[in-house]
């Protein structure tokens, strides 16, 4: 269970106000859309939940408990571009995370637990559709392919709350389209809190149980900095219902029909 609180968040750099005085709260298995102009503190947004940035004022609490003040293997992380290691194979990017959160020291695991991760690793490529490129590098992938595999090295991880930075904003229509079938059902499966920054409304409405916009409520043509961006808009993007029914089918999935079980 997360729920995440946003009390009364300022986000400043020096005299200039990026975020001012946002209050949001999270529920447990929220899909949450961040749509708002080029340059209003979207992604400060999710750094601050990244713990990448810290407020100025204001809290940001997980749980009830303030925000790690630096960024913890339980919230992960996809940009629109390039999170992966280009000298690693798909494999050996998968591996990373918890190789070093194991050892690290050396790096590597070894014995059955090399095994067991081995055996984790490569059946989250499987489910995100790269069984055949284990052992190709990142610049041998299509755009789509590489997307598909910042989120496997996100997931392996296994974040409660992944962020998600406009994952899909460098790709073509159609596999775009592939992209938001996988996402919604990585996030039935695992039950996990998604927060997406998207310039796509379209996008943030499909995908988001919760659609908030941002912009400044008040704007000062002589100093532009000096207010900042706050909630202007928050949608329930989709009715309770339908996200209920999704998590029915993907139930009704894993009961094994009688005739098959025998
Ligand atoms: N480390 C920093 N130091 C100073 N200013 C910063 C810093 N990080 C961000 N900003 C400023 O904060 C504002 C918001 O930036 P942010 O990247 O959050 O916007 P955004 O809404 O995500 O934009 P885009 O849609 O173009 O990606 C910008 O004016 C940016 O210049």
């Amino acid at each position: 269970m997360v729920e995440i609180v946003f009390d009364k968040v300022w986000k400043e750099y020096g005299d200039a106000i990026v975020l001012e005085n946002v209050s949001l709260t999270l529920k447990d298995h929220e899909f949450l859309s961040i749509v708002g102009p080029s340059g209003v503190g979207k992604t400060t947004l999710l750094r601050l939940l990244l713990s990448q940035e810290v407020p100025t004022r204001g809290e940001i609490r997980i749980d009830g408990q303030l925000i790690a003040g630096e960024p913890t293997e339980d919230r992960g992380v996809v940009f629109q571009r390039y999170s992966v290691f280009p000298h690693k194979t798909v494999l050996g990017n998968v591996m990373l995370g918890p190789e070093w959160r194991s050892s690290a020291f050396l790096g590597k695991l070894y014995g059955s637990r090399h095994k067991a991760l081995l055996e984790r690793a490569h059946a989250l490529l499987e489910r995100v559709g790269l069984k055949d490129a284990v052992d190709k590098y990142p610049q041998q992938l299509s755009g789509g392919m590489q997307q598909r595999l910042a989120i496997a090295q996100a997931l392996i991880m296994q974040p409660k709350v992944l962020l998600l930075d406009e994952p899909f904003g460098a790709l073509d229509p159609v596999t775009r389209k592939s992209m938001h079938v996988l996402i919604r059902e990585l996030w039935t499966e695992r039950q996990m809190t998604i927060v997406m920054v998207t310039h796509d409304m379209g996008e943030a409405f499909e995908l988001g149980t919760r659609v908030i916009a941002i912009d400044k409520h008040r704007h000062d043509p002589q100093a532009p900095e000096r207010y900042g961006a706050g909630i202007m808009s928050d949608f329930e993007a989709k009715p309770r219902i339908v996200r209920e029914s999704a998590l029915f089918e993907f139930n009704r999935s894993k009961i094994i029909p009688l005739q098959t079980a025998r």
